[in-house]
């Protein structure tokens, strides 16, 4: 996206609850993301020759360092991307964690010793750092998402330059101070925000020391990205679109599904890959499972986040408009609202109202189209195989969630669906020491976990004669 908000080879970050500016960025052309290139090589070279575990010991640093500055990372948040004080806690609490694993794995880097089955060789299996990464971020998480890129990378042994989403780069930035202080070297951690993100990501891609993508953003950017990796063979790590079914079964605890439903649906505002965004209800509890569900979204007090309020704006008054033809034009097809929270009267455009809709057509495109904020849309099913087929149906598969009485019956049904990630009796999946990833267009590879480090590593086997 080309960014209107600049003045003076500077980008304003805006407030979206207020609209107020909340601090200014520098906004870097091609030519001055290219020149950080030498600066990330030198540091790549000078970072790859530490050890494990100086790397461990300077990530732990970090850690510390997100923890002691917790509140200001929150209030940074909150104030650039409008999520609600305990989203922007616990993210910070989430982002932070990133480095504590990847200060765990850094030394335990995994290798191989085997004998071929000729007998005359020993197969020596070795991972390296893969060189210079480019971490592209988007910003509904500017930290966990930064968090996520950067751990495992510096664990690695790799340099990353990173580009923040332009409406939230000063978390970013404070990440990187944070790192700093905790030792990371000069040209390791570069971050570059712009107001014309392809043409920094351009001069980066284009450079041969460049030798990592790793993108978490919108399937769309996500495709072109692959192409233009494509001309030097970029490795690349890809973070893509969700469009996550929300099962609940006849016999399941319909308390526990309304509770998995809110955090799912509504942590972050609806703002998240892994959002909720379709409800399959049976029809046996579907009157049970929608007053409830709509009970609560119903209390849910929308406001400005800075004052305590559970759901703030989305990201822009765009975003928000987009949302709102989605719900209008599912009522349209026949869908009702159920249930809806109040908005403020002072609310600017960019604040929706939680809304529950019911009666929505299986072939509504609200349930095509990853929603991206606070809507809700149910449908009930009685027959498992084709609500299996409906829910397996989009060209993404990130996450899903199930609920049912019976744990073997949730699993079942989970290793059916075509997700990288299920939530099976519970509203989310995000976990540091997990492997987070789709399957189908919502991505590449998997962030977190020890995979998350594989991904910014490169293999080499040493073929040794053994005669
Ligand atoms: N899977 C996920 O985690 C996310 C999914 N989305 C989905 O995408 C929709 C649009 O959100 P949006 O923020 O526009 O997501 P984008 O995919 O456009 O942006 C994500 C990141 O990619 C950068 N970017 C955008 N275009 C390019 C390009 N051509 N080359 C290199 N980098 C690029 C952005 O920079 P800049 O901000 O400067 O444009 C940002 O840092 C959302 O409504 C949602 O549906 C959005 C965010 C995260
Ligand atoms: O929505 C996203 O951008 C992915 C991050 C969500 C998570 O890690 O839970």
């Amino acid at each position: 996206m080309t960014i209107e908000h600049t003045q003076n080879g500077t980008l304003a970050v805006l407030n979206p609850a207020t609209g107020e500016t909340v601090g200014r960025v520098h906004d870097h052309s091609a030519a001055e993301a290219a020149a950080l290139v030498d600066a990330a090589q030198a540091g790549f070279e000078a970072w790859r020759a530490t050890t494990p575990r100086h790397r461990s010991e300077v990530l732990t640093a970090a850690f510390l360092g997100m923890r002691a500055n917790a509140e200001r990372l929150r209030d940074l948040i909150v104030a650039e991307n409008g999520k609600s004080r305990a989203d922007a806690a616990a993210e910070v609490s989430y982002a932070s964690e990133f480095f504590r694993w990847y200060a765990e794995e850094a030394v335990r880097t995994p290798g191989g010793y085997t004998e071929a089955p000729s007998g005359g060789v020993r197969n020596v299996v070795t991972r390296h750092p893969v060189g210079v990464a480019v971490l592209i971020t988007p910003w509904n998480f500017p930290a966990a998402m930064a968090t996520r890129k950067i751990g495992p990378a510096l664990a690695a042994g790799c340099s990353v330059l990173l580009k923040p989403a332009s409406e939230t780069p000063l978390t970013a930035s404070a990440i990187a101070e944070i790192l700093t202080e905790a030792g990371v070297p000069e040209g390791v951690v570069q971050v570059a925000a712009s107001s014309s993100a392809s043409t920094v990501v351009s001069a980066w891609l284009a450079d041969d020391r460049v030798r990592k993508l790793s993108f978490t953003g919108s399937t769309g950017v996500g495709r072109k990205l692959l192409a233009q990796c494509a001309e030097r063979v970029v490795n690349t790590s890809m973070e893509l679109g969700g469009n996550a079914p929300f099962i609940v079964t006849a016999g399941a605890d319909i308390d526990a599904a309304v509770e998995g439903a809110m955090l799912a649906k509504f942590r972050n505002g609806g703002q998240a890959c892994t959002a909720a965004n379709r409800f399959y209800v049976h029809q046996d509890v579907l009157g049970e499972f929608t007053e409830k569900f709509g009970a609560r979204i119903a209390a849910l007090r929308v406001g400005d986040p800075a004052q305590g309020a559970d759901i703030g704006p989305v990201i822009t008054q765009k975003a928000a408009a987009e949302i709102r033809g989605l719900v209008q034009r599912a009522q349209e097809q026949g869908a009702v609202i159920a249930a809806q929270a109040l908005l403020p009267d002072d609310a600017n455009p960019a604040f929706l109202a939680p809304t529950l809709l019911t009666g929505v057509p299986t072939d509504a495109e609200i349930l095509r189209e990853e929603i991206f904020g606070p809507v809700a849309p149910v449908v009930a099913w009685t027959d498992l195989d084709a609500m299996i087929e409906l829910a397996n149906a989009p060209e993404v598969g990130l996450s899903s969630y199930v609920y049912a009485g019976k744990l073997q019956t949730a699993m079942k049904i989970a290793e059916r669906l075509e997700a990288g990630m299920v939530g099976v009796n519970r509203g989310i999946v995000s976990d540091p020491s997990a492997p987070f990833g789709g399957v189908k267009q919502a991505g590449i590879g998997r962030e977190g976990g020890a995979f998350g480090m594989e991904e910014f590593t490169e293999v080499q086997y040493l073929s040794v004669d053994w005669s």
